[in-house]
């Protein structure tokens, strides 16, 4: 009797196993079938057809940006890496979907890249008619595309800022190599950025590069924070735990830290309830033309911390390739100093107006290629499509797909840039213009190279700032010194987490003796305000 009892619950156990097991390989398989009829028009690995475990895998191995690029080498212009999303290199899609009227929106990409939990800010807003009254706000005018945010009429005082920290960055370089020290540019070239940026945002720079000093240690903690960042953007579960209340209490940035993010904002809240008090005087500058065009207090403060993260790294990184590539081609370099050398009366000193490095078509080469072979920022970007799904290209593209971009295989493609797309060749700007076919080619080229900072209702609103640190920053390193790399087999440490993130980039500076205006004279003397 005993044993028969046993046996019949044996029985049973087994048969509600694998009834478990049956429904649980149902599931599974109904839910691979689901999530892969998401979007069975765009082909890619078959793990990213059924899961995010693709996508997962491929951000927390920090390759997603090289392997985003290997199936789109792979698939065609368009590749699925998750079940409801999709990565293009395909230059006519992706300025469609960012045009004013079009009806695709942010995704969740980016989510993350709000600051502050109650906030959302210009780049992280994803209502479109909420994110243009912000922008709107932003600009003087309010025009479409708002590309004049942030520009020298908003702030007068912008070129002549850069202009000392430029020369900020000369004297260090100066001091370090006279010291027979070696120079890592890839610090240098943050230092710059960030003390443009927070005397944009906080009226005085940092004094990065005066102090040579990671201020707040604002580089690594960003450094650190950008992987799980990324992982956050490419993964909307990962975010939804990230940002829970209690998450967000004990990890995230809070104005009371002493370094970080956090510190950044607690500077930002200082000064912006300093700029925003009943008494306070009108000033002309970032903050001033913030508060001009109607954005609150909150608004204001979220806006001034969102260029640092959007544009210390991104400009930083332009620098240093560009900078990297014109040392490491030696005809680049003859060609660069011999346009400086032909143009020594029309070049300011000691730092070169943004109008004259404009009229040096070799110099806007190499700006354009650096730019061109190696996008700064490399983040998916992802666009949703409408609802019902749409046309584009030619290629149908189911609703609700998140459609985002690798720029890097978008900014070597052949047919736009000639056979040799993978090689840093300023000259084949100037070939281009050259060519007699109404501008065609080069219009192309720089219609495509146009989208490293975005387009249309997304578009960077700092591209002003960038392109006027780039036109000055190559002149003033070239002309004042020589250099050669340090380490020539590893000459810098670069990893993407969305953004680049580089160090050590050593090289030895030597001063150049030149006859020019004193330096001392000219170096800055705007006090630091930490
Ligand atoms: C070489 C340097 C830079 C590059 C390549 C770059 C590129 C970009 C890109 C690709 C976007 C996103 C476009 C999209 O969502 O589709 C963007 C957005 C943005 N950038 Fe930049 N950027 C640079 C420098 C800067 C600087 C210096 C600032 C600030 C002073 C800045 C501020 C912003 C802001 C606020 C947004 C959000 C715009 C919006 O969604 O309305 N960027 N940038």
């Amino acid at each position: 009797m005993y044993i028969h009892m046993m046996s019949d619950l044996q029985a049973h156990a087994s048969l509600i196993a694998l009834s478990t097991l049956t429904l649980v390989v149902l599931y599974t398989g109904v839910s691979l079938l689901i999530n892969y009829r998401r979007c069975p028009q765009i082909k890619g690995p078959w793990l990213a057809c059924v899961s995010e475990l693709w996508l997962f895998r491929s951000t927390t191995a920090g390759r997603m940006y090289e392997d985003c690029s290997a199936v789109l080498d792979q698939y065609g212009s368009l590749a699925r890496i998750a079940p409801n999303k999709v990565v293009t290199n395909d230059p006519v899609i992706w300025t469609h979907m960012s045009a004013p009227r079009s009806k695709f929106t942010k995704g969740t990409w980016y989510d993350p890249t709000t600051l502050d939990p109650n906030q959302r800010n210009s780049l992280s807003q994803r209502d479109d008619k909420l994110h243009s009254v912000l922008r709107a706000k932003m600009a003087k005018g309010g025009s479409e595309t708002n590309d004049d945010k942030y520009s020298g009429k908003e702030i007068p005082a912008l070129e002549s800022n850069i202009d000392d920290r430029i020369n900020d960055m000369v004297v260090l370089i100066k001091n370090e190599s006279a010291a027979g020290k070696p120079v890592d540019m890839a610090k240098i070239a943050q230092f710059f950025t960030l003390d443009v940026l927070t005397q944009i945002a906080f009226e005085a720079p940092f004094g990065y590069l005066t102090k040579n000093d990671d201020v707040f240690q604002y580089i690594q903690k960003v450094q650190e924070f950008l992987h799980i960042l990324e992982l956050a953007s490419n993964i909307p579960a990962i975010h939804r735990m990230l940002s829970s209340r209690i998450m967000l209490r004990l990890f995230g940035p809070k104005p009371t830290d002493k370094l970080g993010m956090g510190a950044m904002l607690g500077v930002a809240q200082r000064v912006v309830n300093e700029r925003y008090a009943p008494d306070a005087k009108a000033k002309d500058d970032m903050l001033g033309s913030f508060k001009r065009h109607g954005l609150s207090k909150d608004e204001a403060e979220n806006e001034a911390v969102l260029q640092l993260l959007g544009g210390s790294d991104s400009t930083a990184t332009a620098i240093r390739m560009t900078f990297l590539f014109i040392l490491t081609n030696p005809d680049v370099h003859t060609k660069l100093m011999s346009e400086f050398s032909a143009h020594r009366d029309q070049i300011s000193t000691p730092v070169i107006k943004s109008v004259e490095a404009r009229e040096l078509p070799y110099l806007q080469s190499c700006i354009k290629e650096g730019l061109r072979v190696f996008p700064p920022l490399a983040g998916l970007q992802g666009k949703v499509s409408p609802p019902e799904g749409e046309t584009v290209n030619g290629r149908f593209i189911p609703g609700n797909v998140e459609v985002g971009w690798n720029p890097m295989s978008m900014q070597r493609r052949r047919e736009i840039y000639g056979e040799d797309a993978e090689m840093f060749r300023p000259d084949r700007w100037i070939e281009a213009a050259a060519l007699e076919d109404d501008g065609a080619k080069l219009g192309l080229m720089e219609k495509t190279l146009g989208l490293v900072f975005g387009h249309g209702k997304y578009g960077c609103l700092g591209k002003t700032i960038a392109l006027m640190e780039l036109d000055k920053v190559f002149v003033a390193l070239f002309q004042n010194f020589n250099f050669a790399l340090v380490d020539v087999v590893r000459p810098v440490r670069t990893f993407c987490h969305g953004a680049h993130l580089q160090s050590d980039m050593w090289v030895r500076a030597t001063k150049k003796h030149r006859p020019r205006r004193s330096l001392s004279k000219h170096a800055s003397r705007t006090p630091s305000k930490t």
